[in-house]
């Protein structure tokens, strides 16, 4: 009777191990006296590669080669100590044979954010050990290009190249094995808002081409305007998600200041009753995340970000850019003459020459802007706020606080600093000739606008555990829910 050779391949979970499992057969299923058997376990990247003798059984042999290439995977994922790369063994068997797969397996989502002042992309990692339950966050990658889409308003298609640019960053960060498998969307806020429909619309069109040919999934809608809203609330999630909040039962969370170039929005979860009965009906909204529902307070103010605030006070919303036009304000330089672009449109603007400069002149300008144009909740007063985008960055700027911690402040931190700058205006020349008017800006917003007291404590954050705090990472959630990714 005569034994033969044969030979199984079997590919690991994540496509980074190859395990070859070589025995003898015989014909009429009888054992083979030779001992020829051995199992061969390689690593994608060549450096590991060792032999077994074994007793030739063919069902252990093959548990163990599962449990064993499993196993690695998991503990590799973990360490991501090995780069992803092709084989030509790729997709010979199902990537299914993990008995950990159900446990530890990555899933990653992509999300863009269109901004008014620049484009970025989020690529997330998570490990999810339950289905209905909170993914564990692995890491983030971040990537950022400016202008915004907006200024592309009249060039489309070179809008859309910006993001076919960024996805190569998400086709180096994912694994290819997960690309068919990871969602990508994009969500534009207030600049592309701001803009008339068709332009927008434009815009998304051409943006969605570009997803649709590279090698990630594109959900239906994966391409929109998002709703003020939704902006307020995802960055909640991403903050109290980030700060322990949404695991704990204490229901102890956190309220959020996001200050964009276009828009501006407030978000917390009231505690009093006053504050649901008395606010605008469409300033609350409920919504279900993992098992708990969550009545959060929230509003998008368009037109009151720090870039469409300059704006409103040089008087430049409603006359636009006209060319020899050159918009005035005591909030700058006096001898200053500059061009300014945004969202694709120069602007001329300076100082008052021989005229009002100073903290007292500009905080009155800019105090028209929010002039009961907000509305204010008593319960905020006492309460911290986590503040981020340009709070953050023009805290840092006038090293209120340290750029790359972060720091807590209060509201009049910032009036004190307005006050230094405006009022020694020509000392500050070498930074934004538009930092008085953005530090007066933002006091007005937050104690005459929103209504704090001087003395509110406000958390000044970028970062947390190394991940952006931005809304992008609400959105990637919700996004993993709805399309009930998981492994
Ligand atoms: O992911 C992020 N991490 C940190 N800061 C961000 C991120 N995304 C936006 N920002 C900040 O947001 C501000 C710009 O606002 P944006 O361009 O998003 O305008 P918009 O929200 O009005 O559309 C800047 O301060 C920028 O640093
Ligand atoms: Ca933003």
């Amino acid at each position: 009777m005569e034994c033969s050779l044969v030979s199984q391949y079997f590919l690991s979970p994540a496509d980074r191990w190859m395990v070859s499992h070589k025995f003898l057969v015989s014909p009429d299923g009888g054992s083979c006296s030779e001992s020829l058997s051995s199992v061969e376990l390689w690593a994608e990247t060549a450096t590991l590669s060792y032999k077994m003798d074994y007793e030739p059984s063919f069902l252990r042999t093959l548990f163990s080669l599962i449990l064993v290439s499993s196993l690695l995977d998991c503990v590799l994922s973990e360490v991501d100590a090995f780069p992803d790369t092709k084989t030509w063994f790729e997709n010979l068997l199902p990537s299914t044979m993990c008995i950990q797969n159900a446990s530890i397996e990555s899933v990653y989502g992509i999300m863009f954010d269109a901004g008014s002042t620049g484009t970025r992309i989020h690529i997330y990692s998570f490990t999810q050990k339950y289905p209905d339950q909170l993914p564990e966050l692995r890491k983030e990658i971040f990537e950022s290009v400016k202008p915004g889409l907006s200024a592309y308003a009249d060039i489309p298609e070179q809008g859309a190249e910006t993001i076919r640019g960024l996805l190569e960053v998400a086709k180096d960060a994912v694994p290819s094995s997960h690309w068919k498998k990871t969602p990508v969307v994009l969500k534009a806020t207030a600049g592309l808002r701001l803009l008339p429909e068709k332009k927008a619309q434009a815009l998304l069109s051409e943006v969605k081409n570009v997803l649709e040919e590279s090698p990630f999934l594109v959900p239906d809608n994966s391409v929109s305007i998002m709703n003020g809203t939704y902006e307020g609330i995802l960055a909640w999630i991403t903050v109290n998600f980030l700060t322990g909040q949404l695991y704990s039962q204490s229901k102890q969370t956190v309220g959020i200041l996001d200050l964009g170039g276009a828009s501006t929005q407030i978000t917390f979860l009231p505690q009093s009753e006053e504050t649901l009965e008395q606010s605008p009906l469409d300033f609350i909204t409920s919504f279900k995340m993992f098992h708990t529902t969550y009545k959060l307070y929230t509003h998008s103010y368009l037109g009151l970000g720090l870039k469409a605030a300059r704006l409103a006070t040089l008087g430049a919303v409603e006359t636009g850019a006209v060319d020899k036009q050159i918009f005035r304000s005591s909030c700058l330089p006096k001898n200053l003459e500059a061009v300014w672009e945004f969202g694709g449109v120069s602007y001329r603007y300076g100082g008052i020459e021989n005229g009002e400069s100073g903290f007292k002149s500009c905080y009155a300008e800019v105090l028209r802007i929010v002039a009961g144009k907000l509305h204010q909740v008593d319960e905020i007063k006492g309460s911290t706020f986590y503040a981020f985008s340009y709070y953050y960055d023009r805290a840092a700027d006038t090293n209120l606080i340290d750029y790359g911690k972060g720091g807590i402040l209060e509201v009049r931190d910032f009036e004190r600093k307005a006050i230094e700058v405006c009022d020694h205006m020509e000392g500050f020349t070498s930074s934004s000739p538009f930092l008085c008017m953005d530090l007066s800006y933002i006091t007005a917003l937050l104690k005459e606008g929103f209504g704090f007291k001087i003395n509110t404590p406000l958390q000044l954050t970028k970062k947390v555990n190394n991940v952006e705090t931005s809304w992008s990472l609400g959105a990637t959630f919700l996004m993993l829910q709805s399309l009930r990714i998981s492994n």
